[in-house]
């Protein structure tokens, strides 16, 4: 799905858009609008639709990918996340107490192999990655501090047991 152009929230009362820059420096946010438990799932995934790798999809098998169709398109990176993705249950699930008002990320390389849009991350965390390719690039003993999705724990074995 390309960028939302003011179109109605899609999950009112649980995060909402927070639109700065131009479409082109990707610098839009998503925002939690309650608080939300270590644990608790904030959304279910609803709607997604198959289509190509793209900036915007998200990985759901070794081979699938989807688009979120909703303003979770507007969930960026980082690599101290609030929050992941289950892909397995369909679910972006808080990692830690989040408070109203604060950002929502999640960790790219939890789902993304091999990202069609690569950026140097600017989340500022201590152990921030730096580059964000996808998990194919990256070590896994830095990836085994993240939660991870079921087929990013697999593509890492095959690649571990390969070398
Ligand atoms: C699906 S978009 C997320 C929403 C995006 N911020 C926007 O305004 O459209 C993914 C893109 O956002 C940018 N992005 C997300 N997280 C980032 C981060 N931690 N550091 C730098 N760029 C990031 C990158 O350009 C990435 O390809």
């Amino acid at each position: 799905m390309q960028q939302q152009e003011q179109q109605a929230p899609s999950h009112p009362g649980l995060f909402k858009v927070l639109r700065q820059g131009d479409s082109t420096s990707f610098s839009s946010k998503l925002v939690a609008e309650r608080d939300f438990k270590k644990g608790e799932t904030i959304a279910d995934l609803t709607g997604l639709t198959p289509g190509p790798k793209r900036y915007s999809s998200v990985q759901i098998s070794a081979t699938e990918h989807v688009e979120l169709n909703s303003d979770l398109l507007y969930l960026n990176h980082s690599c101290d996340p609030s929050t992941y993705l289950d892909i397995t249950k369909r679910a972006i699930v808080a990692l830690k107490d989040i408070k109203q008002g604060e950002e929502l990320t999640f960790f790219y390389p939890s789902t993304e192999w091999d990202m069609a849009q690569v950026f140097d991350c600017w989340c500022g965390a201590d152990k921030c990655v730096g580059k964000v390719n996808g998990a194919r690039h990256t070590p896994t003993e830095v990836l085994e501090q993240f939660t991870l999705s079921e087929h990013i724990i697999q593509l890492i074995k095959e690649r571990d047991s390969n070398q």
